[in-house]
């Protein structure tokens, strides 16, 4: 082989390594915001838009519920739903539950932003059709990680605290069972290569009487190299009776081919995203010629208002940790979300973050993109977002600042310029969303005060 052909095939190569490495990283960070999201969120997403709904038999009835009594559940899950402190079904549920809750049992696959209730929905419609008497393995469902599996989990067990005749097993790594045993447990959750064991060469139960299969955050799944198959694998495995039930938070065209390869003649759900909008939020940006300066106008305002709970974005990781020390020297409570982090880590630092234990939540853009930050009233943009060109990153601006629709809260935005470049996308962002962002004079005490009010 000529000198020259050998380099390009080194190039091609290492191009090629490159890009399934950034694979692995882009499919462990949809994993982890998933993760993020359900950690860092309380309530449900409300959403206006109307569910958008395709049936399998277009001349069957469309039931849609407005109360958990219409779906005559078991008396204990009606305690556990009220127990988790749900007043009524959301939007998704009220036409996702009749449809799962149904005799004979219907498949459906329902697509919906996250935080909108699949997953209290599928949680309740396995705990349904259960039963407590037979000891084995009767709802499967799989999760792409190992975390959100156990997040999954957590549910099943609060919505069943009032049933605990209903066991649930975790086929995750980690949890080795002797060879030969019979699980008894009615509910199985797990990720698909554990599972894909368990139900095929372990055999430590009969795939055969599943009577419940659901596969959950589809869109997360089909990005892992494998669990596609897997998928499928354990799904062939399952009486051709058994409920198939898919969720995703997108559909995009990848997602749709595998969701029917997954569930045959199914109903389907979508549920538009709520748009979100910067009517309900104060902008204001703030002047300044350093990051010392930016730090100083920060302490300002925290000396001037009362914030409940901030967000702080920043641009590098090293602005993000050099901030958060700065903050904590003036004696805040201050939590650092790094890119280094293992999802697990920073799971931690966003439920103490949630549960109020810090106040300050200091993030990188990467680290914090996609994440939902409905519940916290005060974001200041320490950078202003920008795209890997340096032009200014709208949508990521929107999604950080923006609420959702008229259930929207007030807040506040404030965004930091220390350059003429900085100030040139300020002025952009301003101009791409019409909507005027105010000066505001950090040395001002009574103008800040303002602000607040
Ligand atoms: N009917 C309801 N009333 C009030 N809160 C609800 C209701 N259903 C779900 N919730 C709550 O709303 C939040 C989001 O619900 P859930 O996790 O089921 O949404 P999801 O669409 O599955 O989101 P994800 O895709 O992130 O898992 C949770 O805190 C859940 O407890």
């Amino acid at each position: 082989m000529a000198t020259d052909s050998w380099a390009q095939a080194v190039d091609a190569q290492e191009a090629a390594a490159e890009s399934v490495s950034l694979n692995l990283r882009n499919t462990k960070d949809k994993a982890a915001q998933s993760l993020l999201n359900k950690l860092i969120r309380s309530n449900l997403v409300q959403n206006t838009n109307q569910v958008e709904v395709l049936q399998k038999d277009p001349n069957s009835p469309l039931y849609s519920v407005k109360s958990f009594e219409e779906l005559r559940l078991k008396p204990q899950l009606l305690q556990g739903v009220y127990g988790m402190g749900f007043n009524r079904p959301s939007k998704i549920q009220e036409t996702a539950l009749p449809m799962m809750l149904a005799e004979p049992p219907q498949n459906l696959i329902a697509q919906s932003q996250s935080g909108t209730g699949k997953t209290a929905a599928f949680v309740l419609a396995m705990l349904s059709h259960v039963d407590p008497n037979k000891k084995y393995p009767q709802c499967l469902c799989v999760s792409p990680t190992y975390e959100l599996a156990l997040q999954t989990g957590k549910v099943i067990e609060q919505m069943g605290s009032y049933y605990p005749e209903v066991r649930l097993m975790y086929a995750i790594r980690g949890n080795k069972l002797a060879r030969g045993m019979k699980l008894q447990e009615q509910i199985v959750i797990g990720t698909p290569g554990t599972m894909l064991d368990w139900c095929g060469k372990l055999r430590f139960f009969d795939p055969k009487k599943i009577k419940v299969f659901v596969l959950d955050e589809a869109d997360v799944m089909i990005a892992t190299q494998g669990h596609q198959d897997q998928s499928i694998r354990i799904q062939r495995l399952l009486p051709p009776t058994c409920q198939m039930l898919l969720f995703s938070a997108t559909f995009e065209e990848s997602v749709w081919n595998f969701a029917q390869r997954i569930v045959p003649d199914p109903n389907i759900i979508k549920l538009k995203r709520e748009e979100e909008t910067l009517d309900t939020i104060k902008q204001y940006y703030v002047l300044c010629n350093s990051k010392e300066e930016k730090f100083q106008a920060l302490c300002n305002i925290y000396g001037a208002i009362t914030i409940a709970q901030a967000m702080i974005f920043c641009h590098t990781r090293k602005t993000a940790g050099w901030l958060a020390g700065e903050l904590s020297r003036e004696g805040h409570q201050v939590a650092l979300l790094s890119g280094e982090m293992q999802v697990e880590q920073r799971a931690a630092v966003i439920e103490r973050f949630r549960d109020g234990k810090e106040k300050v939540l200091v993030t990188t853009n990467v680290c914090a993109r996609g994440i939902d930050v409905e519940q916290v009233s005060v974001v200041i943009n320490f950078d202003l977002p920008v795209d890997k060109d340096g032009n200014p990153d709208n949508e990521t601006y929107l999604h950080r600042i923006g609420r959702t629709g008229r259930f929207g809260k007030r807040g506040l935005a404030i965004n930091m310029v220390d350059s003429r470049m900085s100030m040139n996308i300020l002025n952009r962002i301003q101009e791409h969303f019409s909507k005027k962002i105010e000066k505001l004079d950090t040395d001002d005490l009574d103008e800040i005060e303002k602000i607040a009010s």
